[in-house]
Order: structure tokens, then C-alpha cells, then sequence
């Protein structure tokens, strides 16, 4: 196992009070392993992210949990370590490309110091390596770009050389936040067919996070549910489509246009995300499930393994 999430807690403090983004979330990432997250907006798939990367706002508070990579726990890891690991063993991509580019560097040189910060190299060697990247990321005329800055770049151009910088060092993981969300249809379509390609290759065990189920299947091997900082569904993604368990997911899944389980009308389901200032006690989906039962106002359902590597966090199933 490369990476494995154990009962992590992460929340803000705010002036509106304690904000708990991420509660109590587990869940593992094996080699060359793609994983989903996927959840609405708001329920702390982002904050999973950083906190794997160390990125956190200042008023975050790491309030429990491990997150050990290669057997070592990266929130006891000092700083020093850290900055070893990012980018080497793990790095993140964002959704908006332009945002992780520094505007007034060539985008070239951007990517050379990718390989200068972390192998020993000249920098002609860097800049060989840097066109090597673009050319296998479907950058036309490498030279030409080599040499550009991120506003002479579209959006797609943008993240293929984003793309190329995360995988420059061919990390052990890669944290996907959004990476084709900002991105016109079919450049999303380009852009996801080339990770998937880059990933296969390089062997590169990918965090993929997206609120859209249906996009977040046709990359992953396994999807991780995340509802309200909790996960409450794991399973193959084949599974999950075939045998949702959790109310949750199955009311995701009706959501898809097209997908079996959707009716012939659009479906929409009621209700909010749960503030995460002022949780409701027990089950977090409660308020707004079909089959809410007594207890699940009262007490919070353990993540179980239900058979089949298939995990879930509802009484429906047990406890
Ligand atoms: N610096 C911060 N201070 C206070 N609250 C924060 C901070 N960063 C994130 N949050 C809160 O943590 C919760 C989880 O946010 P997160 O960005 O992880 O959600 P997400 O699942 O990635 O959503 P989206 O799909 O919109 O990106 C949200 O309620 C958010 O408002
Ligand atoms: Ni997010």
C-alpha cells in the first residue's frame, strides 16, 4: 500500500466558530492505483488534499489522524522532509492551471526548476528533459513553447505544461484536484485521455478528485464517496455503479443523465450539505435521506466492510 488515510480530522477556526472539514475520513491508495474522491462541493475533498500535501491554511488544525506514506506518517514529518517529498514523491494539480504558473517566468524554465530542485543536473540536461515532457504531453512545437509566458498560453496548453511539471520527476502519487474543470468540453476530453495515457505509463498512483461521479468513473479503478467531511461509500468503481449501498451514492448515481439508475427525469436531490460549523449529531446524511431510520439521528454508523472490498458508513447495513 502506498498511501493510507487513518481517521484524519482537520478543522478551521473561524470567526464564526470551528469549521470540521474533514471528519474522521480512512481510506488507501495502493500502487499504480487511481482513486476517486468525489463528493459535493463543500465536503472536504480539497482540505483531504492539502492536508496530504501539507499545503493547509494557517488556521487549520490537524486534529487527528495519520497519513503514512511508504510507512512513514507525513504529519509528524518536520518541514525539511516535506519539501523533499512534494514534488518528488507527490505533487497536486489544481484546476486552474495559470494560478499554479508564475507569470513572469518562461514556462520552460518553470519546469527545469522542477528537475534542478531535486536532481542534480545541468541546466541544458534540464531543458532536454523539460522538451522530452512536452513533447510526450502533446505540446506542439516544444522549442516554442519552451520559451513562452502562461498568458501567451490557453487554458489547455496550460495544464498539459502543469501536467508535465507534476510528472516531471515521476512521482509516486499525484493529487488531481479538478485538473480538467476549468477547461472547455472537449479540451476536458483531451486532457483527460492524456492523463489517463501519462498515468498508465509512468505508473503513477493518482488521488483523483471531482464532484462528478460519471467523470471521476472513467479514470478510476476504486471511487471513495466523501459526504460533509465523512466518507461514506468505497468501493471499485464497477461496484459502485452495480451495487451503490449508501443512500447517498445511489442518490448520486440517479443524478447521472443516462446511467441505469436514473429515471426518466432529471434527479435532483433535496436538501443541503449539513453546516459543518454546527453538525447535526449522528448520521451527517440524515436530514435529507429517504431512509432514515431512529437511530440515525442519534449515533454515527462505522465505515464497514460489507464483502468485496465494498465499504459503508450507514445502519442500513449495520453498525
Ligand atoms: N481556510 C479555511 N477556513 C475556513 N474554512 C475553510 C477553509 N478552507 C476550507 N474551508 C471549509 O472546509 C470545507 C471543505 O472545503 P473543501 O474545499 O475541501 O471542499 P471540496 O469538497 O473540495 O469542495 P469543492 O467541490 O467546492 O472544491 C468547506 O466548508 C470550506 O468552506
Ligand atoms: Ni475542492
Amino acid at each position: 500500500m502506498l498511501l493510507d488515510v487513518r481517521d484524519l480530522k482537520v478543522r478551521f477556526h473561524t470567526l464564526r466558530g470551528i469549521v470540521r472539514a474533514v471528519d474522521g475520513v480512512s481510506f488507501s491508495v495502493n500502487y499504480g492505483e487511481v482513486l476517486g474522491l468525489v463528493g459535493e462541493t463543500g465536503s472536504g475533498k480539497t482540505v483531504t488534499g492539502l492536508t496530504i500535501m501539507r499545503l493547509l491554511d494557517e488556521n487549520a488544525e490537524i486534529a487527528g489522524g495519520e497519513v503514512i506514506f511508504e510507512g512513514k506518517d507525513l504529519l509528524k514529518l518536520p518541514m525539511s522532509e516535506i519539501l523533499k517529498i512534494r514534488g518528488r514523491d507527490i505533487s497536486m494539480i489544481f484546476q486552474e492551471p495559470k494560478a499554479a504558473l508564475n507569470p513572469v517566468i518562461q514556462v520552460g524554465d518553470q519546469v527545469a526548476e522542477a528537475f534542478l530542485a531535486h536532481e542534480s543536473m545541468s541546466k541544458e540536461e534540464a531543458r532536454e528533459r523539460v522538451l522530452d515532457m512536452f513533447r510526450k504531453v502533446g505540446l506542439p512545437d516544444p522549442e516554442r513553447i519552451y520559451r513562452s509566458y502562461p498568458h501567451e498560453l490557453s487554458g489547455g496548453m496550460a495544464q498539459r505544461i502543469v501536467i508535465s511539471m507534476a510528472l516531471a520527476l515521476r512521482p509516486k502519487l499525484m493529487i488531481a484536484d479538478e485538473p480538467t474543470s476549468a477547461l472547455d468540453v472537449t479540451i476536458q476530453a483531451q486532457i483527460m485521455n492524456l492523463f489517463r495515457e501519462l498515468i498508465r505509463e509512468f505508473n503513477t498512483s493518482v488521488i483523483y478528485i471531482t464532484h462528478d461521479l460519471a467523470l471521476a468513473a472513467e479514470i478510476s479503478d476504486r471511487i471513495a464517496v466523501m459526504y460533509a467531511g465523512r466518507i461514506v461509500e468505497v468501493a471499485r468503481t464497477e461496484e459502485l455503479f452495480e451495487n451503490p449501498l449508501h443512500p447517498y451514492t445511489v442518490g448520486l448515481l440517479r443524478s447521472i443523465p443516462g446511467s441505469k439508475s436514473s429515471g426518466s427525469r432529471l434527479f435532483s436531490m433535496e436538501g443541503e450539505i449539513p453546516s459543518l460549523l454546527n453538525p447535526p449529531p449522528g448520521c451527517l446524511f440524515h436530514p435529507r435521506c429517504p431512509k432514515r431510520m431512529d437511530i440515525c439521528d442519534k449515533e454515527v454508523p462505522n465505515l464497514l466492510n460489507v464483502g468485496n472490498d465494498h465499504l459503508v458508513s450507514c445502519f442500513l447495513y449495520g453498525r
